[in-house]
């Protein structure tokens, strides 16, 4: 099969990493006989740099084309003071918006060989890892409210539909089905009139899912559990501010941000994928970024846009392999030699099969 792919290295790390991911599809391609045709593009401060504006409508053209997205990160202190509509993190929310990806799914799996790096202690964790679902709602909420700034006064507004609401709980409720079959819906309810009508929603979409328990939790508390007690979780399902917070704490248990991969989906086979970190421009350039992230983020598309199970595991299995070999990049060495973001990615390709 032929696969059009988007790809938008972006910023700071997010070339580096993005290289790696390549040279993984490259080698899943040759073993599994697809062809993965990419089309670089700018977005973010390097399409500020090269033509003026965050999102050029050639890429988001080229995107609403392609099979799916591959992205690296944006942004980065060179584009830290431009106006809030200039400013590099916006190409992220027009590609989610324009493609209608309201779904963003981060799975935090803490891989046994890494609770060294794990920052929580081995009895909270156990044996048998950790696997959390992160479901975040992707084109709603504050990030896409009215917003501006009156004299000296500035303010954004969260606002939810019933629509928007439901729709990101059933594919949260769709996802706990394949899995453990518990949902945590996270929200603000003791104070947001949006977080009430949150609640109302997922009431209602639960009742169709009677074999699925769920509960609701206020952000503040899931924040504190996530480190408690994060086993307690399966599904955690959430509005767009809470779960970028939630994915980044949550990352953490994994052994490092540098782990932790992203889908957003929509209503067709499209997806956009990409670590959920940023493009981390105190390491940027130092050949030590940790592109695991970013070749699960390719893991995830291979199963969710192109239905090929098979590779998708052949990925995973690959960084497993890596990994219980001993082999670490310096965000996950915890102490120990650590090599490069290249020659991890060569590693992953040497043990693809
Ligand atoms: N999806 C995105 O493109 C995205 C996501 C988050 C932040 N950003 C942008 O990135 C810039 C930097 O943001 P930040 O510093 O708050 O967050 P960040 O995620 O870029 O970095 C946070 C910390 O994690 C480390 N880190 C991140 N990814 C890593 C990796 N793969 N391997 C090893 N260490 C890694 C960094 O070195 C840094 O110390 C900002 O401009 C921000 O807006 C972009
Ligand atoms: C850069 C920013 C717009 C983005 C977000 O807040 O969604 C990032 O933090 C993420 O988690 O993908
Ligand atoms: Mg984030």
């Amino acid at each position: 099969m032929n696969y059009k792919l988007a790809v938008i290295p972006g910023d700071g790390i997010g070339p580096d990493i993005i290289r790696e991911a390549k040279k993984v599809l490259n080698k899943v391609g040759e073993i599994y006989g697809h062809n993965f045709e990419y089309t670089d593009l700018l977005a973010g401060g390097a399409a500020l740099d090269a033509e003026g504006i965050p999102l050029p409508q050639k890429t988001m053209d080229v995107c609403k084309e392609s099979d799916s997205v591959l992205l690296g990160a944006v942004g980065g202190p060179k584009w830290d003071n431009l106006d809030g509509k200039m400013r590099p993190e916006q190409a992220l929310l027009g590609l989610r918006r324009g493609l209608g990806l309201f779904a963003n799914l981060r799975p935090a799996v803490l891989f046994n060989e890494l609770k060294a790096a794990c920052p929580l202690k081995d009895e909270i964790i156990g044996d048998d890892g950790l696997d959390i679902m992160c479901v975040r709602e992707l084109t709603g909420g504050i990030y896409f409210g009215k917003r501006g700034t009156e004299g000296t006064k500035a303010f954004d507004t969260l606002e939810y539909s019933e629509e928007e609401v439901r729709r990101i709980a059933i594919r949260a409720f769709d996802i706990a089905m394949k899995r453990n079959k518990k949902v945590t819906s996270v929200d603000k309810a003791n104070i947001l009139d949006s977080s009430r009508l949150w609640r109302k929603v997922v009431d209602e979409v639960a009742k169709d899912y009677p074999e699925v328990s769920y509960e609701h939790m206020y952000v503040d508390n899931a924040a504190m559990q996530l480190i408690r007690y994060p086993k307690q979780f399966d599904v955690i399902l959430t509005g767009n501010m809470f779960g970028d917070i939630l994915s980044d704490e949550a990352s953490m248990i994994t052994g490092s941000i540098g782990m932790l991969p992203s889908a957003s989906l929509g209503e067709t086979g499209k997806g956009m994928y990409e670590p959920i970190h940023g493009s981390a421009p105190d390491i940027a350039g130092q050949n030590i970024a940790n592109p695991i992230a970013t070749i699960l983020s390719v893991s995830m598309m291979l199963r969710y846009s192109f239905n090929l199970e098979k590779e998708a595991d052949a990925v995973e299995n690959a960084v497993k392999l890596v990994l219980e070999k001993g082999y670490r990049t310096k965000d996950i060495c915890a102490g120990a030699p650590s090599i490069g973001t290249d020659e991890m990615g060569d590693l992953i390709v040497k043990e693809l099969k």
